[in-house]
């Protein structure tokens, strides 16, 4: 089998600073995200010291799974400041069109709560910021016809990452066969629902990719 796109990454829920200590159990996967939503004040962190070929910070938006609802003047000073330090974050699509702040190198996301939107609206998304984004990721909870509806996101090409949640963590597994870019997974708690621990992700896909 040939080498597959996805790469693993361990999210981390951060309540407080100390909780970046976590960061040393989730050395070995590919990428680790820092959701700094679930803290009372995000900026209460250093992030100059994080490894910024490593981490991923993301400050999910409450309309989208976000555990505190933030004021957006906070998420963008703190992503503009991210930015300046050349460290990746996680920036929804609904946020790019109402605030000002560069996307290039990090994660254009968007998580479909309940109906999702008309897939060629959504690949016209996709489209306009996958030359620029890191990855464009897309979760979704279930609904019907889901599974077809990301395999065919998934033909945008190798920067697009699509998962679904609430659903058995074995189907994250499948959209990685089919080229998904990333493959989300917990380290000491999920941090959304239908996730599987990180370590168990790189040993199922590490078996695989020795097929
Ligand atoms: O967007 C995503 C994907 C995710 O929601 C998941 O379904 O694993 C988990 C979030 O922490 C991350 O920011």
């Amino acid at each position: 089998m040939a080498k597959l796109n996805t790469l693993v990454v361990a999210s981390i829920p951060i309540r407080r600073a100390e909780d970046l200590e976590k960061i040393s159990y989730a050395l070995d996967a590919d990428l680790i995200e820092l959701r700094v939503d679930y803290m009372e004040n995000p900026l209460d962190i250093d992030y100059s010291v994080l490894p910024r070929d490593k981490v991923i910070v993301t400050l999910r938006d409450i309309s989208e799974g976000g555990v505190k609802f933030h004021d957006p003047q906070i998420k963008v000073s703190l992503y503009r400041a991210l930015w300046d330090m050349g460290i990746r974050y996680d920036v929804e699509m609904s946020f790019l069109s109402r605030y000002d702040i560069p996307y290039e190198n990090s994660i254009v996301s968007i998580h479909i709560m309940d109906s999702p939107p008309k897939i060629d609206v959504l690949c016209q998304q996709i489209i306009k910021y996958i030359d620029k984004a890191f990855v464009v990721k897309i979760a979704t909870k279930p609904f019907q016809g889901y599974k077809s509806y990301l395999a065919r996101l998934l033909e945008l090409g190798d920067k697009v990452a699509v998962m679904p949640m609430g659903v058995d963590p074995i189907e994250r597994i499948g959209f990685s066969l089919l080229g998904s870019r990333l493959i989300y997974g917990y380290v000491d708690e999920p941090t959304a629902p239908g996730q599987m621990h990180y370590k168990k992700i790189k040993e199922i896909l590490n078996t695989l990719s020795l097929l």
